[in-house]
């Protein structure tokens, strides 16, 4: 165990990222904290920057900001696109993941008026699957369990990284496939956005959402991002029509007219607080660069392998590290009791998943190889 430990302190001196942990406000510097891919941290500029906001725009400026703040969730998907590979003109930031996923599912499916299913994987999480479901019990839709037949799928609901295994799909390969078969994808980037560069355009995905308060650090609830091949913006009608798609917003008109533009996928007033913290997280990312980021995740699931290896923990999550995401999935039969007693008495913060997995999440702009090294001995020590 003592040799993990001086790895890892070996690791954390040369991480050229090790940096970037004074852009957040860590309120516990000796915490472990292993769940930044459920929740990550706040950065300071988020606490600058909402404030600021709150004073200027708010207090001072009161109804007079919405002059500037209506076109910020468009502004805020530009910032985000790069970090995803995709233009700034395709991607907006609003409503919630489970929102925006009904919202591009059920667009997608009329694209595909001619088939009756949509595919889902029953292991992906639980809001893609109980979204699919409701859309398509809405509709009379079919659900198919997994992807492996396709030709008479309309949409495929799709992770990129699994919640649980933290397995990277090959979405080149699976992306292909569905468009031979005739079947659109809206993919799921949660796990993937602020962690890795998705090349959404080089891999072929045309529609995604994804969250940004894991990653990308933009605080609890923050607003999530829809992602649309800027082809298909006009081509997709989205079930919502509220007044923020309305071309011509305060025209107020009797008809709904889609924008042409990535913001006919907004639907109402945007928390606009809760944007301008997302803001500055995805700015952090952007700054510090996605391609650092994926280089520092990767050594991190290397030596949380080697970790566990040393340790006798068993893992499922990939060691090829082109299919391993940002955390590590460690099966332990008394899984629950380990991530208790560690919250309680080692100052290691981990999730327990379902059933018997303590998920180790590793986010490349906050985690030390220490936190690591810490966390993987405390669940060896908890046995
Ligand atoms: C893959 C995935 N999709 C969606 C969500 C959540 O959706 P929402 O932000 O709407 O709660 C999560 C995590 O909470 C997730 O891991
Ligand atoms: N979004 C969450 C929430 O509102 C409460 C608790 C946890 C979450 C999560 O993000 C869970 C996470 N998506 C997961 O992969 O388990």
């Amino acid at each position: 165990m003592q040799e993990l430990v001086e790895e890892a302190v070996t690791l954390d001196a040369g991480d050229p990222l090790a940096g970037w942990r004074e852009e957040f406000v860590i309120a516990d510097p000796e915490l472990a904290y292993l769940d930044g891919n459920s929740l990550g941290m706040p950065t300071k500029r988020a606490f600058e920057r909402v404030e600021q906001v709150m004073r200027d725009d708010w207090a001072a400026g009161l109804i007079r900001s919405w002059d500037h703040w209506l076109d910020w969730p468009q502004a805020v998907g530009a910032e985000l696109a790069p970090l995803i590979g995709a233009e700034p003109h395709e991607v907006v930031v609003h409503d919630s993941t489970s929102v925006n996923l009904f919202q591009l599912i059920t667009a997608a499916v009329g694209l595909r008026p001619d088939r009756r299913v949509i595919a889902v994987d029953p292991a992906d999480f639980p809001t893609d699957r109980y979204i699919v479901e409701s859309i398509a019990a809405a509709r009379d839709l079919e659900v198919r369990a997994g992807f492996d037949q396709l030709d008479d799928v309309a949409v495929a609901v799709r992770s990129m990284v699994d919640y649980r295994s933290a397995e990277i799909v090959d979405v080149a390969t699976e992306a292909a496939r569905a468009r031979e078969a005739g079947a659109v994808v809206v993919w799921d980037l949660s796990h993937a956005a602020g962690l890795l560069p998705v090349r959404v355009h080089e891999v072929g995905i045309d529609l995604a959402v994804g969250c940004t308060y894991k990653f990308l650090n933009g605080g609890p609830g923050a607003p999530a991002f829809t992602f649309v091949r800027a082809d298909l913006i006009e081509q997709l009608d989205e079930p919502f029509h509220g007044w923020f798609a309305q071309t011509d917003q305060f025209a107020m008109g009797d008809t709904f007219t889609p924008r042409a533009d990535i913001g006919r996928f907004r639907i109402g007033t945007p928390s606009i607080l809760s944007l301008v913290a997302a803001q500055a997280g995805i700015e952090v990312s952007a700054a510090a660069g996605i391609e650092a980021i994926r280089a520092k995740s990767v050594e991190l699931g290397r030596f949380g392998l080697r970790c566990c290896d040393a340790l006798g923990l068993s893992t499922s999550t990939p060691r090829d590290d082109d299919r391993r995401g940002g955390h590590l999935c460690v099966h332990e039969p008394d899984a629950r009791r380990i991530v208790a007693e560690m919250t309680e008495h080692d100052r290691v913060l981990a999730d327990f998943r379902e059933p018997d997995v303590v998920r180790l999440g590793c986010s490349p702009l906050t985690t030390r190889f220490a936190d690591v090294a810490r966390a993987t001995i405390a669940v060896a020590n908890r046995r």
